[in-house]
């Protein structure tokens, strides 16, 4: 079955049933050292992952690794340009939980994306990166502890899809003149907009099934969290990109009022009830002008529109949500991605759950991260139906690779991310406090121990593995 690699002896299958994990007490996991730091951080992960699981269930439950290959080693195992070989792809299909350091990928040539690859192939539709903050961590920002988010994003379409034309090239001419002489001019709201000849061509797809069910699995966690983090914002550039950005809003919306109608108050809902509830007897109309400032100016057109959104809110969620009721619902809100890099840094505390389409997810989770301390502390998991990789926010990090220096912190809390997505809720959270307290006690690398003041002496990436597993307790 597999041409260079041999699984464990030992340990069997995770399964999936209903799009959850069926875990057995010795599961075989592949991994993926990576490319660059790779090479610290995974040995250092592996050390505080089988200890803490040791530690926790003491011989009753432990992980056979099954290492399968990619990037750089990938070719010197298989040879040229064998960056994803099949026997990796067969293993994590086989084995549906796996867990992989950063792979490189080349700005503007050569090969696309290898992580970006093995979510598509998976179809790895969830990217979930939790950014919240460990005491002691230092930050450049002052108030740190008080950013707690989760970003849901879109993993598998957008222009990740990676269909693009290069400048000059055959094709890519071809559809720049098809879209300036044909496509565009038969749609007037474009006007008489060309594409320059000279412009390289990528397509960003967002699909109704991509978002909604992004949005599905982002809903269904807030309904796991506490009651004053039950809340889902829809990052986009709507403004701007009207029918996908815009789109992703308006499905997201659509998904939340319909298969969660019980659950969940949209924002401008909970203004419409909170109007009436101050005011019994305000008009629809008198609502109307509370919740669209701009009211007054509109064409009467959109005004009626505004008045028919009031009257239907309270004619079909009243008695469910009204009078207060819709406090104790999911938040679902919506704000224009640029001014969310603001907000999670201005108001940190109003946010909690982040639902994003790629490429917003990919810039953000790296902006959220340096507010709790930096990429070194930005795990990450792709998640689908039937199988689910673990991996850090952060990349490869080149200039560091080799030297026994970087944090492995990002990829042994993606493990912990792994471990609780198993149900090991024990193994996960030892490794949790021993991370939190190595840090407390101010046990870090290089990148937290240049931020502290007064300035520590940094630890080597293996030696705070060493410290995390001292601080299980
Ligand atoms: N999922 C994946 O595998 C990803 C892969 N990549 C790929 O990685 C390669 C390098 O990308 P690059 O843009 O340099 O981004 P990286 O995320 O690899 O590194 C940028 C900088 O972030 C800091 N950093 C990164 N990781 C850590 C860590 N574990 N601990 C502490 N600090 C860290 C370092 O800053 P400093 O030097 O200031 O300390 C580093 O120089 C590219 O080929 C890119 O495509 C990128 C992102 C994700
Ligand atoms: O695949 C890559 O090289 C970059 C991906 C990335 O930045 C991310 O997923 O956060
Ligand atoms: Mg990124």
């Amino acid at each position: 079955m597999y041409d260079k690699i041999t699984p464990p002896t030992t340990g069997a299958k995770i399964t999936f049933k209903n799009g959850e994990p069926v875990v057995p007490e010795n599961p075989i996991i592949p991994f993926i050292q990576g490319d660059g730091t790779g090479i610290d951080i995974w040995p250092a992960t592996e050390k505080v992952l089988n200890a803490a699981v040791a530690k926790a269930y003491k011989g009753t439950r432990k992980i056979s690794w099954f290492r399968v290959y990619a990037g750089d080693e990938a070719c010197d195992l298989y040879g040229t340009y064998q960056y994803l070989p099949q026997d990796t792809l067969t293993a994590i299909e086989e084995y549906g939980v796996a867990i992989k350091g950063p792979l490189t990928t080349p700005v503007g040539g050569g090969i696309r994306s290898l992580n970006v690859a093995l979510r598509q192939i998976f179809d790895l539709y969830t990217c979930v990166r939790p950014c919240r903050y460990y005491a002691g961590t230092p930050s450049p920002h002052k108030t740190p502890e008080k950013l707690d988010v989760i970003i849901y994003r879109e993993n598998t379409e957008d222009i990740y899809l990676g269909i693009e034309w290069k400048q000059g090239s055959e094709i890519g001419d071809r559809l720049i003149k098809f879209l300036n002489e044909e496509l565009i001019p038969a749609t007037p709201e474009h006007g008489k907009k060309q594409i320059p000849l000279d412009a390289g061509i990528g397509i960003k797809p967002i699909s109704k099934t991509g978002s909604q069910r992004l949005v599905r699995r982002a809903i269904k966690h807030a309904l796991l969290l506490p009651k004053n983090k039950q809340q889902v914002t829809l990052v986009h550039k709507g403004n701007i990109m009207k029918y996908t950005e815009g789109a992703f809003r308006d499905w997201g919306y659509e998904l939340a009022t319909t298969e969660f109608r019980q659950e969940t108050v949209t924002e401008r809902e909970s203004w419409i009830l909170g109007n009436k509830e101050k005011n019994a007897n305000l008009s629809l109309e008198e609502n109307a002008r509370m919740i669209d400032p701009g009211f007054d100016s509109l064409t009467p057109e959109k005004k009626a529109q505004i008045v028919k959104e009031v009257e239907t809110v309270l004619n079909t969620i009243w008695e469910s949500h009204g009078n207060g009721k819709w406090k104790e619902k999911i938040m679902v809100n919506d704000r224009i991605a640029d001014s969310i890099f603001q907000q999670i840094q201005t108001r940190p505390d109003e946010y909690s759950i982040l639902a994003t389409m790629n490429l917003n997810g990919d810039y953000l989770s790296d902006a959220a991260a340096a507010i709790v301390g930096g990429l070194g502390m930005g795990p990450g998991a792709n998640i689908g139906d039937s199988c689910a990789i673990f991996e850090a926010t952060h990349g490869t990090a080149p200039k560091h690779a080799g030297l026994d220096k970087i944090n492995p912190g990002s990829v042994i809390l993606s493990g912990v991310m792994m471990l609780e997505f198993m149900g090991w809720q024990e193994a996960a959270d030892l490794v949790k406090k021993g991370l939190g307290d190595a840090i407390a006690n101010s046990q870090v690398t290089y990148d937290l121990a240049r931020l502290m003041e007064p300035p520590v002496k940094p630890l080597k990436c293996s030696e705070f593995a060493d410290a995390i597993i001292k601080h299980f307790g």
